[in-house]
């Protein structure tokens, strides 16, 4: 990760006035950074905010995948996903698999406001950081791809 960190944000509907009010209460520290959003998120932050940040699509209409391709690929450096655990929703299984991929890829989470603080005044936003290596890929399961593969 360089100096320059690459920023998502995302939040359930609950969840996005505080992420509005967060983005904006961090301004000046979230400028020098590269900012990615899902779609409503994203909309709400541009017009709350004197941020950029690109949008992808609205995560119900497949946002939340973008950003969890962008994540296993390396893209993301931090991800800030303010959930609301307290209203039961049709798309409450969609966190789990953006926290799955950022956990294997090293990527930094914040599920909170509080996180997202101790995060963005961590002396690591300012510097290069060399993530650490994703986990080896289970023997057992390496086997099987192997064996698929006509490997083993
Ligand atoms: O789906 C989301 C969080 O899981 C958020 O997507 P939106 O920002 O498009 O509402």
């Amino acid at each position: 990760m360089d100096g320059q960190k690459r920023i998502a944000l995302s939040a359930h509907d609950a969840a996005k006035p505080t992420l509005a009010a967060w983005a904006f209460a961090n301004e000046r520290a979230l400028t020098a950074h590269r900012l990615t959003a899902t779609g409503n998120t994203g909309r709400l932050l541009l017009a709350q905010t004197n941020l950029k940040a690109d949008c992808l699509r609205s995560g119900a209409l497949g946002g939340d995948m973008e950003l969890g391709a962008m994540i296993a690929e390396g893209r993301i450096d931090l991800l800030i996903l303010f959930t609301d655990p307290l209203t039961p929703k049709p798309h409450d299984l969609d966190p789990a698999p953006l926290v799955r991929v950022a956990a294997i890829s090293q990527t930094v989470i914040a599920l909170n406001e509080a996180t997202a603080d101790f995060i963005l005044r961590s002396e690591l936003m300012a510097r290069p950081y060399p993530r650490p290596h994703a986990p080896p890929a289970l023997p057992a399961v390496t086997q099987r791809i192997d064996a698929r593969k006509g490997l083993a």
